[in-house]
C-alpha cells in the first residue's frame, strides 16, 4: 500500500520533465490578477526552461507578461496555477523563511529604476557589503569581496561615491555588484538599460555578460533593447502570457575557415501541438484565420489558405 512517506518521497524527487540541467524552469504557468472585479491573466501556460550558466534575453511588447514572470521568479509572487522552481527551489511550495533566505542567497536582482537598486545614503562600497552583512558575512571579508565585485564590474574607481555622485550606468554597475553580493545561483533584471543612454546600456549589458562568463550566474534578463537581445545566444519572446518563439545565435565556420553568425528562429509547440508563428511571418504573408500545412518528410510548410503548390490527387 502507498503510505504518506512514499508520497513525500515521490514529490521529493526531481521532476523528469524539467531536466537534469535547467536551472530555471517554468511549466504552465499562469497568473491572473484580479482588479476591481476584472480579471487579467497575464501569464497563461507559460513555458520556458533555462540551463545553468546561460544568458538568456527575455523580449516582448508592453503587457505581455514579463514583469509578472519576473516579479513570480524573484519570489515576490506566487502563480495562480503552473509549477516554478529555480535553482532546485520550488517557488510553489516554499515556505516564507525559505524565501526570504531564496531572495538573499538564492537570486539577485536588478530593477530598470535606479533609485530602487541603491541606498542613496551609503556610497558605492556600502551598498554592496549591505547584503552581505544580511546573510552574515561582516567586516574585512566584506569589504574585500565587495571591492572585488566592484572592479570586475568595471566601477571599482567609484568605491566611495553615493548613487548621487555616479552615471545612471555605472548606479546599474553597481547594482549589478549589490545582486551578486550573495553569489547568487540566478541573476534576474528586469529592464537594466531602459533609462540609459547607449554608451551606458553598452557597459551594463557588459557587466551582466562578465557576472554570466566569469562567475558562471545564470542570467536571465528582461529587455526592450534590440542591441542587447542581439548580443546573447539565446532570446526568448514573450506574447500574450506565453513563450511564443525563440532566437537561438551561433558562430558557423565557412568552407574557407572564416566565421559567420547564424541565427535560427524556433516556436514553442504545446502538448497539444499548437504553435505561434513568429508576428513578422504572419504580416509579411498576410496569414490569416486559416492556412494551408503540408506535411513534407523532414519539415511542416505553411502557405496562406490561397497560395501554395497544387493539391495531391486523392489515390
Ligand atoms: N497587479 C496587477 N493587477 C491587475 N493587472 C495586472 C497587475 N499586474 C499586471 N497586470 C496586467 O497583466 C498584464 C501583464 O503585465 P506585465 O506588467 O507583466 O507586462 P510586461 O510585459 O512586463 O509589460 P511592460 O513591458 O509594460 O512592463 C497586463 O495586462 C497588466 O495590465
Amino acid at each position: 500500500m502507498t503510505t504518506l512517506d512514499d508520497l513525500e518521497a515521490h514529490a521529493a524527487q526531481p521532476r523528469e520533465r524539467f531536466g537534469a540541467q535547467a536551472h530555471i524552469v517554468c511549466d504552465n504557468l499562469v497568473r491572473i490578477h484580479q482588479a476591481e472585479g476584472v480579471q487579467v491573466q497575464a501569464l497563461q501556460g507559460l513555458d520556458l526552461l533555462v540551463d545553468k550558466g546561460d544568458l538568456v534575453a527575455l523580449v516582448g511588447a508592453s503587457g505581455s507578461g514579463k514583469s509578472t514572470l519576473l516579479t513570480i521568479l524573484a519570489g515576490l509572487d506566487t502563480p495562480t496555477a503552473g509549477a516554478a522552481s529555480v535553482a532546485g527551489c520550488d517557488l510553489l511550495t516554499m515556505k516564507a523563511r525559505d524565501r526570504l533566505r531564496y531572495r538573499r542567497e538564492v537570486v539577485g536582482f536588478v530593477w530598470q529604476q535606479t533609485g530602487r537598486n541603491l541606498f542613496s545614503h551609503l556610497d558605492a562600497l556600502d551598498n554592496v557589503m549591505l547584503p552581505m552583512s544580511y546573510a552574515g558575512t561582516r567586516g574585512a571579508a566584506a569589504g574585500r569581496r565587495a571591492g572585488e565585485l566592484l572592479e570586475l564590474l568595471g566601477v571599482g574607481h567609484v568605491q566611495r561615491r553615493r548613487p548621487g555622485a555616479l552615471s545612471g550606468g555605472e548606479q546599474q554597475r553597481v547594482a549589478i555588484a549589490v545582486a551578486l553580493a550573495n553569489a547568487p545561483d540566478v541573476l534576474f533584471a528586469d529592464e537594466p538599460t531602459g533609462e540609459l543612454d547607449s554608451a551606458g546600456a553598452q557597459q551594463v549589458f557588459e557587466a551582466l555578460r562578465t557576472a554570466n562568463q566569469e562567475l558562471g550566474v545564470t542570467v536571465l534578463v528582461v529587455t526592450h533593447d534590440a542591441t542587447v537581445a542581439g548580443q546573447v545566444r539565446r532570446t526568448v519572446a514573450i506574447r500574450d502570457g506565453r513563450t511564443s518563439s525563440e532566437t537561438v545565435r551561433d558562430v558557423a565556420v565557412n568552407d574557407d575557415g572564416s566565421e559567420r553568425q547564424i541565427a535560427e528562429e524556433y516556436v514553442m509547440l504545446d502538448r497539444a501541438g499548437r504553435l505561434q508563428l513568429p508576428g513578422e511571418y504572419v504580416e509579411r504573408l498576410a496569414l490569416r484565420d486559416r492556412v494551408r500545412v503540408a506535411l513534407d518528410e523532414d519539415h511542416v510548410s505553411v502557405w496562406p489558405a490561397a497560395a501554395g503548390p497544387a493539391p495531391d490527387a486523392e489515390p
